[in-house]
This record gives structure tokens, sequence and C-alpha cells, in this order.
């Protein structure tokens, strides 16, 4: 974990990675194993709305979307002790990435294509930014969006991981990482 800074048990934890590779899942796990508050931004983006993403989406647009998610993460990023989960597309934000990499810790959960394709029927119904896509599509956004989540402190490889194993790792890493840069 590449890292510097100073008091870095108390920042945020922010989970970045393509839609489907398990942000949400993990995040509640990490955030359970270390006590903290767990975000996840498009519940919280929901929460406001009181409609499903894809409502969102349909009703409002994808623009109104993108830009509460702007606020809502540079809002959550600024504060301490969080574990966030944010959106698939999030990091497409200049201002989101940096404010991430500013306050926070950033993980970024690679999937292959190949993994990630046997979970598409998982998340299928509820992305809408997958919906009406054909499959050569996706493969090709999956893709083209690999170079925004290259801007972060640390990369989990979660093929062939069970969620809980990736979170599992994420914590240990993070203990191993907290105590070398501020010992106790
Ligand atoms: N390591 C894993 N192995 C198998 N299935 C997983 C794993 N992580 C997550 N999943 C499953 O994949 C689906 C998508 O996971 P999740 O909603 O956490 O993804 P996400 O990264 O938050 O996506 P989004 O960016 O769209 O919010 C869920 O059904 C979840 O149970
Ligand atoms: O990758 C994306 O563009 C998205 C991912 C989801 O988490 C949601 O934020 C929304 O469906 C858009
Ligand atoms: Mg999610």
């Amino acid at each position: 974990m590449n890292l510097n800074n100073s008091r870095l048990r108390e920042k945020s934890i922010v989970l970045i990675g393509f839609m489907g590779v398990g942000k949400t899942t993990i995040g509640e796990m990490v955030a359970k194993k270390l006590y903290r508050d767990f975000i996840d931004i498009d519940q919280e983006i929901e929460k406001e709305y009181n409609m499903a993403t894809s409502e969102i989406f349909q009703n409002i647009g994808e623009k109104a979307f993108r830009e509460k998610e702007k606020n809502v993460i540079s809002a959550f990023s600024k504060q301490s002790l969080k574990i966030i989960s944010v959106g698939g597309g999030a990091f497409l934000q200049e201002e989101i990435r940096k404010v991430c990499l500013e306050h926070c810790i950033v993980i970024y959960l690679d999937l292959s294509w190949e993994s990630w394709k046997e979970r598409i029927s998982l998340i299928i119904d509820s992305r809408p930014v997958l919906q009406g896509r054909s499959i050569e599509e996706i493969e090709e956004l999956f893709y083209s969006r690999k170079p925004i989540y290259s801007l972060h402190n640390s990369k989990v490889e979660t093929d062939n991981l069970e969620a809980c194993e990736v979170a599992d790792y994420i914590v240990d890493s993070l203990k191993l990482a907290w105590d070398l840069h501020e010992p106790q």
C-alpha cells in the first residue's frame, strides 16, 4: 500500500472499481470488521430521491445523478473513519478522483472480464448503464473504464475470491499499513 500523510488510521476508505466487482458487498463487510460506518453512495443518492438508481436515470437523467454523486462523495470523503463504496462510474469525474485521493485511502477492486461476465445476471436489471447494451458493448465499456481506476492507493485482485476473503485481505492490509506508518 503506497501511502503518505499522518493520521492514516482515521482516514476514510473508498472502494472503487467497475460495477458489480463487489464494492457494496465487500465495503459492508470491511466496515463491520473495523467497527466503522458504511456509506454506499448509490444508496445515499437513492435515499435522497426516494427512487432506485434506474428510476433516477429514467426520470431525472444521468446528468443530475452524476452531479448529485459528485456532491455526495465530496461531502462524505471529507469525513473520517468511514468505509465508502462509490458507484462504478464515480471515478469518471476528475473532481471525485481528486477529492477521494486527497482525503481518503482509495482501494481498487479489480476483477477480470472473464470472471465479471459470470456475474452479469446478478446485476443487469439494476444497473441502467448496462441495459440495452450487447455483451460486446459491455466488454468495450469494461475495458474503456479500466484507466479511470488506475489512480488508487492499493489494488486488490479479486478473481476466485469470495467476498469475505477479499474483505479479510483488505482489513489485514490496512492493519499492516497502519502499524507500519503509525506504530501504536
Ligand atoms: N467476491 C465475490 N464473489 C462472488 N460474488 C460476488 C463477490 N462480490 C460481490 N459479489 C456479488 O456480485 C453482485 C454485485 O456486487 P456489488 O453490488 O457489491 O457490486 P458493486 O461493485 O457495488 O456494483 P456497483 O458499482 O454497480 O454498485 C452481488 O450480487 C454480490 O453478491
Ligand atoms: O458504472 C456506472 O456508471 C454506475 C454504477 C452504479 O454503481 C451506479 O452508480 C449507476 O448505476 C452507474
Ligand atoms: Mg455498489
